[in-house]
């Protein structure tokens, strides 16, 4: 089983009488390798050796987008548990932050682009993302599960069955 971050990044201001709705916007990255290349995610990957969650979340957006986040400043958002042919493939923490120091930049691994948390481009995104990204932006905590199945994740496994528990207690 891989274990694996995602972490994202929020600015923007909350409602106010004069502007109403939810001015806020997220950073997400377009992939340009790797798992899911060309699709939009927040910046994550899979935790090396000896690391924490906290610890990979903060150097994988580093190393994807240039951005500098101190762990502490890391809200824990969610667990997912992804399920490929029946077995547990990837088991992924989910952050998000308002606190982060430096403006994302393009590399080689990625493309930043920050979105109006109403446009976030689910049809460009995993299939289960829309079902519980727009919680998570809304400061929601979330427990799901998701079951692919026949072939390799994103590219052929289709998405059979998902199970989603809000609200839940989430640690580290
Ligand atoms: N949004 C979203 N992300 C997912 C899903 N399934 C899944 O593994 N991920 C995340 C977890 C990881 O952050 C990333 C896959 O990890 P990866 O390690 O293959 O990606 P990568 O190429 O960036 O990895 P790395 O070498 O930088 O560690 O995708 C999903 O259904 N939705």
């Amino acid at each position: 089983m891989l274990e694996a971050t995602l972490c994202f990044p929020l600015r923007g201001g909350e409602t106010t009488a004069d502007e109403p709705g939810d001015r806020r916007e997220v950073l997400l990255i377009e992939k340009r390798r790797g798992l899911g290349e060309g699709w939009y995610n927040g910046p994550g990957g899979k935790l090396e050796d000896g690391e924490t969650p906290r610890e990979c979340a903060v150097r994988e957006t580093r190393e994807e987008v240039g951005l500098q986040i101190d762990p502490d400043d890391l809200e824990k958002a969610g667990e997912l548990t992804f399920l490929l042919d029946g077995a547990v493939h990837t088991f992924c923490h989910v952050y998000r932050t308002a606190a982060f120091a430096g403006e994302p930049i393009a590399t080689e691994e990625a493309r930043p682009e920050w979105f109006a948390l109403e446009d976030v481009p689910y049809d460009r995104m995993w299939e289960d993302d829309r079902l519980w990204l727009p919680g998570v932006l809304c400061g929601r905590t979330v427990r799901g599960e998701f079951e692919f199945s026949g072939g390799k994740p994103l590219d052929e496994a289709a998405f059979v069955d998902h199970d989603l528990e809000w609200d839940v207690a989430v640690h580290d």
